[in-house]
C-alpha cells in the first residue's frame, strides 16, 4: 500500500538548510520527495504562537496549493536565560536577509544582559497532512549550552552556537551525519515515524 498518493511527498519549507536534513532523515523509505519551492508554492504567513501553530498552517497551505501529502517542520531555538526566545521568532531575529550571524550576535547580548544563563533547547515539530485531512504530528527536542561567539561553518541558522548535551563541539562544527545523531529535527522524525508505522 501507498503511503502517499502519488508515492510523494512535499516538503513544506523554504529553508535549504532543512530541505537537505529532511531529505537525508527520509532517504531509502521509498519516497520521492519534492519541495513547495521546486513547485513554486505560495509563501505562507507564520501567525501561529506555537511551533504546532506554524507548521499546522504551512502543511494545510501546501496540501491546498499542491494537492499531495505534505511534510511541514516549524522549528527554533529557546534560550532558558530569555524564557524561551526566540522560540517560534527565531527565523525572525535574522530579519529580512535572514542573517543568522547578527542573530546570533543578539542572542549573546541579550544572554548575557539577563544573567548568562547559557541552558537551552532546539525544538521541531513535525506535521504530516494528507490530501484527505489524515495529519500526524511529532516533537523533538536537544537540550544543550550556548556558546559564544559562535564556533564553526556547518549546518545553518545557529547551529554555531549551540553544544547539545554530553558533546563539546557545536552542531556548525559536525557533519551532517553527526548533527543527524542528536538533533531535534531527527527526533520529531523518529517520533513521526513510529506514530506512522507503528
Ligand atoms: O541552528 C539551527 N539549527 C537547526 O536545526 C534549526 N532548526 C531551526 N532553526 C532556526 O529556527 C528558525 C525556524 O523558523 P521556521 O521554522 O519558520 O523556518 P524557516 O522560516 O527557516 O523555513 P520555513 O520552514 O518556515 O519555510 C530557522 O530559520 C533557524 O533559524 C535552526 N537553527
Ligand atoms: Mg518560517
Amino acid at each position: 500500500m501507498e503511503l502517499f498518493p502519488g508515492n510523494r511527498l512535499v516538503l513544506a519549507t523554504r529553508n535549504e538548510g532543512k530541505v537537505r536534513e529532511m531529505q537525508r532523515l527520509l532517504e531509502g523509505r521509498g519516497v520521492e520527495v519534492t519541495t513547495a519551492a521546486a513547485l513554486g508554492l505560495p509563501e505562507v504567513e507564520e501567525t501561529g504562537t506555537s511551533f504546532e501553530e506554524n507548521a499546522t498552517l504551512k502543511a494545510e497551505s501546501a496540501v491546498k496549493a499542491s494537492g499531495f501529502a505534505v511534510l511541514a517542520d516549524d522549528s527554533g531555538l529557546s534560550a532558558d536565560a530569555l524564557g524561551g526566545a526566540p522560540g517560534v521568532y527565531s527565523a525572525d531575529w535574522g530579519g529580512p536577509e535572514r542573517d543568522f550571524g547578527k542573530a546570533m550576535a543578539r542572542l549573546g547580548r541579550e544572554v548575557k544582559a539577563a544573567g548568562d544563563d547559557r541552558g537551552a533547547k532546539f525544538v521541531s515539530v513535525l506535521v504530516l497532512l494528507w490530501p484527505d485531512g489524515r495529519r500526524v504530528e511529532a516533537r523533538g527536542e536537544v537540550r544543550g549550552t550556548l556558546v559564544f561567539p559562535p564556533r564553526g561553518e556547518g549546518g545553518f541558522g545557529y547551529d554555531p552556537c549551540f553544544i547539545p548535551e554530553g558533546e563539546d563541539r557545536t552542531f556548525g562544527e559536525m557533519a551532517a551525519e553527526e548533527k543527524a545523531r542528536f538533533s531535534h529535527r531527527s527526533r520529531a522524525m523518529e517520533a513521526l515515524m513510529r506514530e506512522l508505522l507503528g
